[in-house]
């Protein structure tokens, strides 16, 4: 039986059960793939570092390069922009198929880097980059390849749904709950791009970018994180039957002058407790896709931890190794269409608003004339009325809901109802989807 020699670069969370596994399940391995996957290393910064899987110390090495060089397969999970890239590049210089599961590189050279594969006549896979274990971007790229694909939209970071999620359920503090996500390996290096909504944007970019046969370039994507939801927003949103997710969302639109353009975007949302969105609890992701002819479909699952994470790196791993043994050209991704990125500017949705306003006659008149002068309809509105602390009269708290309209409107009247002397706060704004 031919043998396929596997270089790994990187060996932490994922990387670790990856060799794991390739060591482990060598046998299995070896029967689907018709070859036998030998793991000849693992380059990583310290060889003599604790690891989560007992892994033989021979196999490490801090010689990326070397490693590459004798490899038929490049596995790349050090994650980052730099080495990775320079070392995927050389993976494909030197002709090896390539495995990876940085969203971040992906995101920011991947057209670069499948036009290098294609014109290598070299594999590139990164399933592992989307939603971790959740089989998305194959069905995607294959089983939807004969379909327009319209939207899609999910649940694409496990940290913050988890942060989200526990503060849903238990009311925990946002920083108790990430250092938990932190330990059970779900956040990246720097949590921050999880927080933030960029490894998101980053898995946003990707789905665009192969839903729509085009390039997206991540600094397209507009970007909103969690680190501004407080316990008040969770208990608010509950209140009004609706749970907050952070959504990645990429869809088809009209442009303004009437062509086609994509909007993608990554922002916290309100969605119905009905909805199948907001049942996806823990660091579980879920993404709806709907296509002109399937319809809606969703595909759920674990989107992070070491284990998950390393299974689509495996399915990746098989599915090129079974191309070598057939042999033959490898094909990645082609792009053919420009689709111009819309602005949010130019998006529809719906707000959730909550100000704080003096509880005086007339008050509710002047807001609801700056919806109607925006051209915004007001779909609900709750009124609660609370003594202020100095003793100075009733605050009214006010939770409105409009129904969908373009998004600069929305904005605009936001902007002019903050400017009212009788508002003291708006207190939260969020976009709400799946009514
Ligand atoms: N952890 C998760 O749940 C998921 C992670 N990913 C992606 O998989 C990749 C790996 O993630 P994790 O395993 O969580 O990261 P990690 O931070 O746990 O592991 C990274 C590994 O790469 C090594 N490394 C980093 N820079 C290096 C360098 N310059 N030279 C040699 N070795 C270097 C580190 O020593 C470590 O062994 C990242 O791109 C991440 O975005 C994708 C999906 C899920
Ligand atoms: N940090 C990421 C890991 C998977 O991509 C997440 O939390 O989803
Ligand atoms: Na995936």
């Amino acid at each position: 039986m031919k043998t396929l020699k596997v270089a790994l670069l990187g060996c932490g969370n994922v990387g670790s059960q990856v060799a794991r596994i390739l060591l482990e399940d060598a046998e299995d391995l070896a029967a689907r793939v018709g070859a036998r996957l030998k793991l000849a290393g693992i380059a990583v910064r310290n060889p003599d570092a604790p690891r989560e899987a007992d892994l033989p110390r021979e196999l490490f090495t801090t010689d990326a390069e070397a490693l590459i060089a004798s490899a038929d397969i490049v596995i790349e999970l050090m994650g980052g922009l730099e080495p990775a890239g320079t070392l995927v590049r050389s993976a494909i210089a030197h002709g090896a198929a390539v495995v990876t599961g940085n969203k971040a590189l992906l995101a920011a050279q991947g057209h670069d880097l499948s036009a290098l594969a294609e014109e290598a006549g070299v594999q590139l896979s990164y399933e592992a980059a989307v939603a971790g274990a959740i089989p998305i971007l194959r069905p995607i790229a294959e089983s939807l390849a004969g379909d327009h694909i319209t939207k899609v939209m999910g649940i694409v970071n496990g940290t913050t749904n988890f942060i989200l999620d526990a503060m849903d359920t238990t009311g925990a503090a946002f920083g108790d709950v990430l250092a938990e996500a932190q330990r059970l390996g779900y956040a990246e290096a720097d949590p921050t791009a999880d927080v933030g909504g960029h490894d998101a944007a980053a898995k946003a970019a990707i789905l665009a970018a192969l839903s729509f046969h085009t390039t997206v370039d991540a600094a397209d994507v507009h970007c909103e994180g969690i680190t501004s939801i407080t316990a008040d927003d969770v208990a608010a949103a509950q209140e009004a039957g609706y749970v907050i997710k952070l959504l990645a969302i990429a869809e088809r639109l009209p442009a303004a002058d009437g062509s086609d353009g994509i909007s993608v975007r990554v922002h916290p949302t309100l969605i119905p407790r009905l909805h199948p969105l907001a049942s996806v609890h823990g660091a579980f992701n879920a993404v709806f896709v709907e296509a002109e002819n399937a319809g809606q479909l969703m595909f759920y699952g674990q989107g992070a931890g070491g284990r998950p994470t390393a299974s689509a790196v495996l399915g990746d791993t098989v599915a090129l190794a079974r191309r070598l043994v057939i042999g033959g050209r490898g094909r990645t991704r082609s792009h053919d269409v420009t689709i111009p990125a819309l602005p949010i500017a130019q998006t529809t949705t719906s707000y959730y608003i909550g100000l704080e306003a003096k509880d005086q006659p007339g008050v509710l008149a002047r807001i609801a004339q700056i919806f109607a002068a925006h051209g915004v309809s007001i779909e609900t509105m709750r009124q609660t009325t609370h003594p202020v602390a100095d003793g100075s009269g009733d605050s009214a708290t006010l939770r409105i809901g409009t129904h969908r309209g373009p998004e600069a409107a929305l904005a605009a009247t936001v902007a002019e109802i903050e400017q009212l002397d009788v508002v003291t706060a708006v207190t939260s704004v969020l976009r709400v989807e799946g009514n």
